[in-house]
């Protein structure tokens, strides 16, 4: 009887499970059918907006706002195809809602939303809400799909008093969290935004004005939360942030290739990211520094240095300077020329702005010295020229090659890039002796990362030389209000006979209006020029003095203070976001603390969380990673892991390294997702010979099985399994990055003497 009974529920759970399943398929159905329809009809608008081709001004302006704004639509539709939709609520109320990566409405007059954006705030109760405070729900089920196929639900009752089951119940609440947590990596950053975690999801909705620093131990998501971050600021602030952009700053390229796709899957595509080596357009760092080199040059003092180099630029002649002129000769001293050289710097303008001022106070004092000669009466000494001749007088002088060529060598015009080059190729007088040494190198193009804020300084400072492109603009806007009065003529000759018959026997003007009696050319012209259809993220880039939206910098404590200074420039209403791990800083430049990085932007006026789950590392993984930065530091205080998997890494000594190292990818390579082997650069070429696939070089490709990194590169990224090499050729905060970076398995492998703490660990983790 009562095995009966159980076999009548398990059958009639079975009947309930299947049928909750297909309903929600029929669901996901009806969405993805609305999505195409969507999808078509944007298609179409803009294919045929596209085809009107070249329409009088006005539509074309109106036709390339449209195919702006459905390509990003498109874009969004297109990213999110696959995994729409990813949960539902079900409130006390009996409403229900389904919860996707972006929201669609029906095709009725209300438009009524038939999928919720998880950015809305009625989705927030699906990453806040528990037994104990059920924000009004009565259920929340995570959907699995692949493709357009729902696989799995997982309901979470939040209201204890509600009897209903569907036969999906999780009563961890938590499978969906681990099956992600526990799925191979592919190499690319996913979205989690199925299973943002409340704490994180506190961080990602907070309000966007002001600074924001997010600090947390490796894992804990910072990087994710970040990104997920900016998505939501996009959704909630989307006028002012389309406009302005959002900046997101990371290591290094392979870092940005890595989360280069977090955006797009939750249908965000106009955001610029940047490591601080790409933010002064026109320059790619390619070069490397030395440490000892990038920490000079990322000391906040370089701003004074700068500042000073480009003040003993401002020469003084030693002792003269003699101008042929008329026949005679000119002779500017050193106390004329301070005294014109005062006077320009009293006006506080950048160094090339200001050359225009000094140029016209050295003109005045040369044609007051031939005023003085020429016409000065030899019998009571009083000036006998009128305002005309002195004119004349300085008019010729400005005509003198030999004027101009004293103004080059007294007040030279600079570029950035020519000032930076030449400061590093002297810097003495300018550095201690030893720091000298240390940034010295030849005249080159091949920047560093550390140069980009000193070039973006130095740009600051000289002020923009902008003649050239002031000339090019005009010549530009001429060339435009040409080509708009051609417009104007022919679409004056193209009106019909008709209209020019009745604008003419009609005093109060035409009753059709066409676009010349609305528009000039000079207004015309105008409107070309708005014509601007890069995104703003595009023109941002571009653009040394863009101020953006909201700037996201990921492992923050690596900036320079020198870099910190470009990034504020950037960031004139301090709208900010800084994520970091002061434990894992590895530059020697790096800022130590926050509130000394901050203090002298926003004073102590910023806000600090702090994230305290460890996502990725495995409790056994993370035990052996501590110990080493408790050797230095022993009250160190680690994010707990939310998983341990019963896999204890090891540690191994070996005698001939590549071969140990290939045997060690064999046993440690997952059968699916990614290894990475973490070793000192100079061992890559021995390595990457044992290791089939592998290849050494500098940019990493994070989607092969294998991957060899050293220790910096590795930074931000994880992987299934991590094979770490010599590991007492690293400092130890690189170390500790090197062994967080695993999510199943870590090996160690070792020649010499292990480092202090790791030894320790060893003994019990082998
Ligand atoms: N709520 C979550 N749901 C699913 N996965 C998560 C969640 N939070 C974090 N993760 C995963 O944990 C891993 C670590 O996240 P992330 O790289 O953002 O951490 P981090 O704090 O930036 O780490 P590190 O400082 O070591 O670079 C990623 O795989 C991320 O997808």
């Amino acid at each position: 009887m009562r095995a009966g009974a159980e076999l009548s529920n398990a059958n009639s759970n079975a009947e309930f499970h299947d049928k909750e399943l297909s309903r929600e398929q029929e669901f996901i159905d009806g969405l993805y059918a609305r999505v195409d329809e969507l999808r078509g009809g944007t298609e179409t608008a803009v294919a045929d907006a596209l085809a009107q081709g070249s329409t009088p001004m006005q539509a074309r302006l109106e036709r390339d706002v449209l195919v702006a704004e459905r390509s990003g639509l498109l874009a969004a539709l297109n990213a999110v195809d696959g995994s729409l939709c990813f949960g539902r609520l079900d409130l006390s109320s009996g409403t229900t809602h389904h919860i996707g990566r972006i929201g669609i409405r029906a095709d009725d007059a209300e438009r009524t939303p038939v999928l919720i954006d998880w950015r809305a705030p009625v989705a927030r109760p699906f990453y806040l809400a528990t037994g104990h405070t059920p924000m009004g729900l009565r259920r929340r089920r995570h959907i699995t799909t692949e493709g357009r196929t729902v696989t799995a639900l997982h309901d979470e009752i939040l209201d204890l008093g509600d009897q209903e089951r569907t036969g999906h119940e999780d009563p961890t609440g938590d499978a969906v969290l681990l099956a992600a947590l526990d799925a191979a990596r592919t190499g690319r950053m996913h979205d989690i935004v199925q299973t943002i975690q409340a704490e994180q999801d506190r961080v990602i909705r907070a309000p966007h004005r002001g600074v924001m620093v997010v600090e947390g131990g490796p894992g804990t998501g910072k990087t994710a939360v970040a990104l997920h971050r900016a998505a939501y600021l996009l959704y909630e602030h989307r006028e002012l942030l389309a406009r302005r952009a959002v900046l997101i700053v990371g290591p290094n390229p392979a870092f940005l290739g890595y989360i280069g796709e977090v955006l797009p899957s939750l249908g965000e595509t106009g955001v610029l990211l940047a490591t601080v080596g790409e933010l002064y357009p026109g320059v790619r760092a390619t070069a490397a520094d030395t440490p000892e080199a990038a920490e000079v040059k990322g000391r906040i003092a370089m701003a004074d240095v700068l500042a000073e180099v480009v003040r003993d630029r401002q020469a003084l002649p030693d002792p003269v300077v003699a101008i042929e002129h008329d026949r005679d000769v000119l002779m500017l001293d050193a106390d004329l020329v301070r005294v014109a050289r005062d006077r320009t710097r009293e006006a506080g303008l950048p160094h090339n702005v200001a050359r225009e001022h000094f140029e016209g106070y050295v003109l005045n004092i040369l044609t007051d010295m031939v005023a003085e000669r020429i016409g000065t009466d030899p019998y009571d000494g009083s000036n006998l020229l009128d305002p005309s001749d002195i004119t004349q007088i300085r008019d010729e002088l400005a005509e003198n090659p030999e004027v101009w060529d004293a103004i080059d060598q007294l007040w030279p015009r600079l570029t950035p890039q020519r000032l930076v080059a030449d400061f590093l190729a002297g810097p003495d007088g300018y550095l201690s002796a030893e720091d000298a040494d240390a940034v010295r190198r030849p005249v080159t193009r091949a920047w560093t990362t550390a140069d980009v804020p000193l070039l973006d300084e130095a740009a600051e400072l000289l002020g923009q030389d902008d003649r050239v492109a002031r000339a090019r603009a005009e010549r530009e806007r001429a060339e435009q209000v040409a080509y708009a009065q051609g417009v104007l003529e022919v679409s004056y000759a193209s009106r019909t006979y008709e209209f020019e018959d009745k604008e003419e026997n009609d005093p109060d003007g035409s009753e059709v209006l066409s676009a010349h009696d609305v528009i000039d050319a000079e207004r015309f012209a105008e409107r070309h020029e708005e014509e601007d259809r890069r995104s703003a993220a595009e023109r941002a880039a571009a653009d040394r003095t863009w101020a953006f939206g909201h700037i996201i910098v990921d492992e923050a404590q690596e900036l320079s203070a020198m870099a910190w200074r470009m990034l504020m420039r950037r960031s004139p209403t301090r709208s900010m976001t800084l994520v970091g791990d002061p434990a894992q800083t590895g530059e020697a430049g790096g800022v130590g603390s926050w509130a000394e990085i901050l203090q002298p932007y926003v004073e102590d006026r910023w806000e600090h969380t702090r994230l305290a789950v460890n996502y990725r590392t495995p409790a056994e993984i993370m035990d052996l990673a501590v110990a080493v930065l408790r050797a230095e530091h022993p009250d160190f205080e680690p994010p707990g892991s939310v998983r341990s998997t019963g896999v204890r890494p090891w540690v191994r000594a070996a005698d001939d390294l590549p071969a140990a190292v290939a045997e060690a990818v064999a046993e440690l390579a997952p059968a699916e997702g990614r290894l990475a082997v973490i070793a000192p650069r100079d061992l890559h070429g021995a390595l990457a010979a044992r290791l089939d696939g592998v290849t050494a070089g500098a940019e990493p490709d994070l989607t092969r099985p294998v991957v060899l990194l050293d220790a910096r590169q590795s930074k931000g990224l994880e992987f299934d399994a991590v094979l770490v090499v010599e590991p007492a050729r690293y400092g130890t905060s690189d170390l500790y990055v090197a062994l967080t970076r695993a999510t199943q398995r870590l090996g160690v492998l070792h020649t010499g003497e292990l480092p202090a703490g790791l030894a320790q660990a060893a003994a019990g983790a082998v």
